[in-house]
């Protein structure tokens, strides 16, 4: 099955008013030499304003994170459905940074993705390993356990509206990228072990490379067979940079 690519930025907490309209016209003007689609995943309280720059173009948007709740007694939460409310297409879930700062566990971040589904939002599944589990030799086993959490919540059936990210929590922001190899064989791995649930799902899975991916390595990681695209943090900011990233796809 011919997958296409996905280049989503993650802005992070970073931007104001001011400067995210300057960043989202400079990707907006020069979104048509992108081959991937594009998106661009912001702070909640910027939303409304994405939507407002990018509503009627190929450029989609989301959040970074959505509450596992549907509604209620949640402070500080932001529902799925809300973010729906705002044109999301999508919501990361279960990035390194939320697992490690909020404590979020496998289960959370299987029970947020299944929430972002049932608004008909995409989740974007970030899984990944840090650096002492690579050295340790157990980036397969921590793959493997994020990703089962996952799979054991929302299925194949859940998989086939999701996206999912592989992160190694060693190359985030930090310019060690992992190599074009050490990445591929652990996209592999992930579609393999979605495929011993569903072949078909496996094989349209879009699985995203995040961590300092930049203009000078996006090309060759890319152009990995099970590479669909990238999860983009620092680049993202830099127009000229993101767009770079998504004409190299
Ligand atoms: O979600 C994006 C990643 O954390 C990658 O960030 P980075 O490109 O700054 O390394």
């Amino acid at each position: 099955m011919a997958r296409t690519k996905l280049v989503a930025g993650n802005w992070k907490m970073h931007g104001d008013s001011a400067a995210n309209q300057a960043l989202l016209d400079g990707i907006k003007a020069g979104a048509a030499a992108s081959k991937a689609t594009l998106a661009v995943c912001v702070p909640f309280p910027y939303l409304a304003q994405a939507r407002a720059a990018l509503s009627g173009t190929t450029i989609a948007w989301g959040a970074q994170d959505v509450s596992r709740h549907a509604q209620g007694a949640y402070t500080g939460e932001v529902g799925a459905a809300m973010l729906n409310d705002f044109g999301c297409r999508y919501a990361i879930v279960g990035h390194s940074e939320r697992r490690s700062y909020h404590g979020e566990t496998d289960e959370v971040v299987a029970a947020k993705s299944d929430a972002a589904i049932k608004a008909g939002l995409i989740p974007i599944i970030c899984v990944g390993e840090t650096l002492a589990e690579r050295e340790g030799n157990i980036t397969g086993q921590v793959i493997t356990r994020q990703l089962d959490a996952v799979i054991a919540c929302i299925g194949a059936a859940g998989l086939a509206k999701s996206v999912v990210a592989y992160e190694p929590v060693w190359a985030i922001g930090t310019g060690k990228t992992a190599s074009p190899e050490q990445a591929q064989e652990v996209h592999a791995l992930i579609r393999a072990r979605v495929a011993a649930v569903d072949a078909n799902v496996a094989a349209g899975l879009q699985i995203l490379y995040g961590g300092s991916m930049k203009p000078n390595n996006a090309k060759e990681l890319m152009a990995q067979p099970d590479i669909d695209g990238g999860l983009i943090g620092g680049a993202a900011l830099v127009p000229a940079d993101f767009l770079a990233i998504g004409a190299a796809a």
